[in-house]
């Protein structure tokens, strides 16, 4: 037997939304807050874990239902027995956590209907999402952020404002939950940040990812979904513009944007050393990007990808997950950036989409990136000609990290955007001497 703390590190080491792989973690608890429960079976808490190995301590929220007994369908989602005898149970698969928590996203909501079943979102995740089914049918789905960070969590403000604003083009809010912690680095000691926020459920949705690749796979003509997903783009982003502050691009804020470039090239070259031949030519189409014209800076998606864009019969593209690119600090994708980062963001999608598929059909890649700009450039309006070159930092820019993340968590599948580099480059140059 072992203290609960010792149950969570043998068993947070097998979570996908663990960042940690490759050490021991060495856990300390920074919270542990009781949440009332109608089980009286069930003691329902909920975990704020700090984890001080690796480079970066790491506080992730860790939801546990205690109880006295264990039944054989439970032995799935247990972390383990403590010295009290208790059997602790990973929250979101257990039924108690999940209607306390939807008593605290949505108090109204949850004393007026019924849950009749609650189950984990299955695939790969970095966080955990609970699918609430009201009356039998799948209602609400709500978000359990894992790695937690002082701040608001975009992913919850810039939904909750398009939201409020009427658009359709992402789920309509639910509800959100906060949570503090003690940090000594914050002035006045305390931290605080979103725990856990709730949306509409889509029925049927299927993300973009998937219906790409088949579409890929088929040879079947992507072009109008393209095109309606560039368009549905443009209208998220003018409806951030004008739900969310916008903001000049200062000199200082664009040598900001050069500084986290460059950065991010001597990072990749570090851990990707072939892209050392490709250094000076990338560097220049940073340097012309910054010289150029820029946009106003406005909230955007920040890591947008076909994957983030689910497709939903009788409704059309509905776009989540606006948390921003994980391998960035929260304080960088918590501020107005351009709007052209997630323009850039889809069309390297596409180009994954065809590197992902045998034969890597790269025209259907290349008619899907012109049918989505050509959607995207008849909505927003902006001339395409004027910020050129900073679509193709930004596109290179992806691409780098692309590089990066898939070094570190799909080594087989580094080609493909090493492969987008070179091909970015090429064109460029082909255009240049046109
Ligand atoms: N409102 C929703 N309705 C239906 N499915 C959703 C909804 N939001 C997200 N999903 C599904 O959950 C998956 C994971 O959501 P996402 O926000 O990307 O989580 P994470 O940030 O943890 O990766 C999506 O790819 C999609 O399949
Ligand atoms: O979905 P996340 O927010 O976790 O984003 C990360 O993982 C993505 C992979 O799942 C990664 O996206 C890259 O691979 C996708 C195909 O799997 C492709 O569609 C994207 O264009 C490509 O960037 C994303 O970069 C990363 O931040």
């Amino acid at each position: 037997m072992s203290t609960t703390l010792e149950c969570i590190a043998q068993w947070i080491t097998r979570q996908r939304w663990y960042a940690g792989k490759g050490h021991e973690p060495r856990l300390r608890i920074l919270s542990h807050e009781s949440v009332p429960s109608d089980d009286p079976d069930a003691r329902v808490s909920v975990l704020l874990v700090m984890d001080d190995e690796g480079n970066i301590p790491t506080l992730y929220q860790v939801p546990i239902v205690e109880r006295s007994s264990v039944q054989p369908a439970q032995h799935a989602y247990l972390i383990g027995q403590n010295d009290e005898g208790d059997y602790i149970f990973d929250g979101p698969h257990d039924e108690a956590y999940p209607r306390a928590l939807l008593a605290l996203l949505a108090p109204d909501l949850a004393r007026e209907v019924t849950v009749t079943r609650s189950t984990v979102l299955s695939g790969e995740q970095s966080n955990t999402s609970i699918i609430f089914e009201i009356d039998g049918t799948p209602s609400i789905i709500c978000k359990v952020f894992r790695a937690l960070h002082h701040g608001d969590n975009p992913d919850v403000t810039l939904q909750a404002a398009l939201s409020a604003a009427g658009s359709t083009a992402v789920p309509r809010f639910v509800g959100e939950m906060h949570g503090e912690w003690d940090d000594v680095g914050r002035p006045n000691g305390r931290a605080s940040g979103h725990l856990a926020f709730a949306q509409e459920f889509l029925a049927g949705a299927e993300d973009g990812w998937k219906v790409a690749l088949r579409f890929a796979a088929e040879g079947s003509d992507f072009t109008e979904l393209a095109r309606s997903l560039g368009e549905q783009t443009a209208r998220v982003h003018s409806g951030l513009a004008s739900v969310m502050p916008t903001t000049e691009a200062t000199d200082d804020a664009i040598a900001g944007f050069g500084v986290s470039w460059a950065r991010r090239l001597r990072l990749a070259i570090q851990e990707v050393p072939a892209l050392l031949d490709s250094r000076d030519d990338i560097a220049a189409v940073y340097e012309t990007a910054r010289t150029g014209t820029w946009p106003l800076l406005q909230r955007i998606h920040g890591d947008f990808h076909l994957g983030q864009a689910l497709l939903v019969p009788e409704r059309g593209w509905v776009l989540v997950d606006f948390e921003g690119e994980p391998l960035r600090p929260m304080n960088e994708r918590d501020r107005p950036d351009v709007a052209l980062r997630d323009v850039a963001g889809m069309l390297r999608s596409f180009d994954y989409a065809a590197g992902a598929t045998p034969g890597n059909p790269t025209e259907w890649a290349e008619a899907c990136r012109e049918a989505f700009t050509a959607g995207y450039l008849a909505e927003s309006g902006v001339d395409i000609e004027t910020f050129r070159p900073l679509l193709d930092a930004f596109e290179l820019d992806k691409a780098v990290y692309e590089a990066i993340y898939e070094a570190r968590n799909r080594p087989d599948w580094l080609a493909i955007p090493l492969r987008g580099i070179e091909h970015l480059l090429a064109a460029r140059t082909a255009r240049l001497g046109a």
